[in-house]
């Protein structure tokens, strides 16, 4: 694939100078941990064969014969070029953005999407499913190169439909512009990367953007009519003539009038464009019944028959690490593995599990390193209110000294059992669980790995938390 850029052809563009090949284009952009404009010399070495830079950048620092394109916004002008550049994007594109939910609705709108015969993938902090070999890299939202490459290829391969997780950091960054959205939805806010936005303020901006710059006219927002945010996120969409559905308990298209969880499975009575249904979902929590319904509202938003969205929307299974059961101990203790790692998801996922327990609620957790420091006491605070046994161990200390990580978590509950080794800490609290009791392990839900210091050791929550039941129940056999 070729394209003029500045009326040369180029065979390709990046911004990592790393990645440059002979005939390429080098974005070159100031970053939080180096300024591409020091690599723009090795990208020419390489082959760069065009240079893209902010406004107000150096024109000494690229030969004269060299195309250098000057933008206020580098960032957004690679999206744009890189959209240009590979063309073809699946024909229906549904994004998601909130702090918590995005993967389990993707996740739901892709099932549903299949139940309906269609192509459909999901791309997001999972991956990209089904995998495809030109799938981007581990970002929730990719950089905007590697993305629209991969909605080439999936467009391309007939994948029509794609549903999108957009992250704060990737809307901020504007790895999502030039991606032809038709459908948004936002979940909920609560506190999460403040370490990067800095302000709830800025935080609610960024993902604001999807509806107020990406969404193109004629496309549709979901908003959860439950938050907060709700009338200001919607006058944003009324003020720009995009149609909207609105759901939750308070929602006007997509109403949540009843709901009873039962073990591993949700009834819903909905009121569904007017119409009253009642529903079965097979996946556990309560607060899939929301992510549940923003799903139905981007695959409505397409113009499906609500009928055949809402037998679809029976199709829907857990999603991986979202309140994935795990296990019964030999003493009759219940163990799920979930991704909360946020004091609004440690909250739901408490709250979620409460009226499943009938003896004590405990919680194993700890708290990602290089990441919001004031999210820390927050979640320990939310467990010592809403649980009866907290175990605080490591999470991806990253960078960071695990024990000082932990000492910030402790000082919000004191009389938590500290383990930082996170499997000795999973084999004592499946050990310690009675008849009657749940564990929730959180945090890290479907990761494979824990990153101390710039090492990922393997480790999955679910298969450590089978392995303890297991060496329980053969000790008790013996
Ligand atoms: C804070 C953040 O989001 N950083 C992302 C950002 O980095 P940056 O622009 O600040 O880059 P930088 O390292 O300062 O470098 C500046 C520029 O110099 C270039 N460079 C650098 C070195 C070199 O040798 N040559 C070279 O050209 C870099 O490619 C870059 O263009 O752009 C990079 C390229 O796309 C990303 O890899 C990087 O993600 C880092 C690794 C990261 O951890 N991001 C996380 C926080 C993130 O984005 N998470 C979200 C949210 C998840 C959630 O909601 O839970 C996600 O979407 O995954
Ligand atoms: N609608 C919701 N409201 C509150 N909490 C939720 C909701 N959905 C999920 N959660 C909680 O958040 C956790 C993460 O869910 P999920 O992975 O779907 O969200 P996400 O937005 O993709 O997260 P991330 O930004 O880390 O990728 C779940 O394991 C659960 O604890
Ligand atoms: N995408 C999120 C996931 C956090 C998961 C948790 N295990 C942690 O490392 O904090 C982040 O990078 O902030
Ligand atoms: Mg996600």
């Amino acid at each position: 694939m070729n394209h003029e850029v500045a009326d040369r052809e180029i065979r390709g563009l990046t911004a990592d100078s790393r990645r440059v090949e002979p005939g390429w284009l080098f974005a070159a952009i100031p970053g939080q941990r180096a300024d591409g404009r020091a690599y723009i010399g090795e990208a020419l070495q390489k082959g760069a064969v065009a240079v893209l830079a902010p406004t107000g950048t150096d024109r000494g620092l690229v030969p004269p014969e060299t195309p250098m394109i000057l933008d206020d916004n580098p960032r957004r002008r690679l999206a744009l070029s890189a959209a240009d550049f590979y063309r073809h994007q699946p024909r229906y594109i549904a994004a998601v953005t909130g702090t918590n939910g995005k993967t389990s609705v993707v996740t739901f709108v892709r099932q549903m999407w299949e139940a309906l015969g269609q192509k459909a993938t999901s791309l997001g902090t999972l991956g990209l499913i089904p995998p495809r070999p030109q799938a981007p890299d581990a970002l929730t939202t990719p950089d905007p190169v590697d993305l629209m490459r991969c909605l080439a290829d999936l467009a391309e391969n007939g994948f029509d439909h794609l549903a999108l997780e957009a992250s704060s950091h990737g809307l901020d960054q504007y790895r999502l512009d030039g991606v032809r959205i038709s459908a948004a939805a936002f979940t909920n806010l609560s506190r999460d990367h403040l370490d990067y936005h800095t302000s709830m303020e800025a935080y609610l901006e960024a993902k604001a953007r999807l509806f107020e710059e990406l969404l193109p006219e004629g496309g549709s927002a979901v908003l959860n009519a439950d938050i907060p945010e709700f009338e200001a996120l919607r006058s944003k969409t009324v003020a720009r003539g995009l149609s909207s559905l609105t759901y939750g308990r308070g929602g006007r298209d997509l109403r949540l009038l009843e709901m009873s969880p039962g073990g591993d499975s949700l009834t819903l009575d909905l009121e569904v464009l007017g119409h009253r249904h009642r529903l079965a979902l097979e996946v556990a929590g309560t607060f899939q019944a929301m992510n549940a319904l923003a799903a139905l509202g981007l695959v409505l938003a397409e113009g499906v028959d609500p009928l055949k969205a809402l037998e679809a929307l029976q199709q829907i299974r857990a999603v991986p690490g979202r309140i994935e059961s795990v296990g019964e101990t030999p003493s009759g203790g219940k163990v799920f593995v979930d991704y909360a790692h946020t004091s609004g998801a440690l909250e739901t996922v408490l709250r979620a599990l409460r009226p499943h327990t009938a003896n004590r609620l405990h919680v194993l957790f700890g708290c990602g390193g290089d990441r919001d420091r004031g999210k820390r006491p927050m979640m320990g605070q939310v467990c010592a209110e809403l649980a009866d046994v907290v175990i605080v161990t490591d999470d991806n200390p990253r960078t960071e000294d695990p024990a000082a990580i932990r000492a910030e978590i402790l000082q919000a509950v004191p009389t938590a059992r500290e383990i930082g080794d996170r499997r000795q800490a999973i084999y004592k609290a499946t050990a310690d669980l009675q008849a009657g009791d749940v564990l929730v392990i959180a945090g890290k839900g479907h990761e494979s790995g824990q990153i101390v210091a710039d090492r990922v050791l393997p480790f999955d929550d679910r298969e450590v938390a089978r392995a303890a039941i297991r060496d329980l129940a053969r000790e008790g056999s013996r």
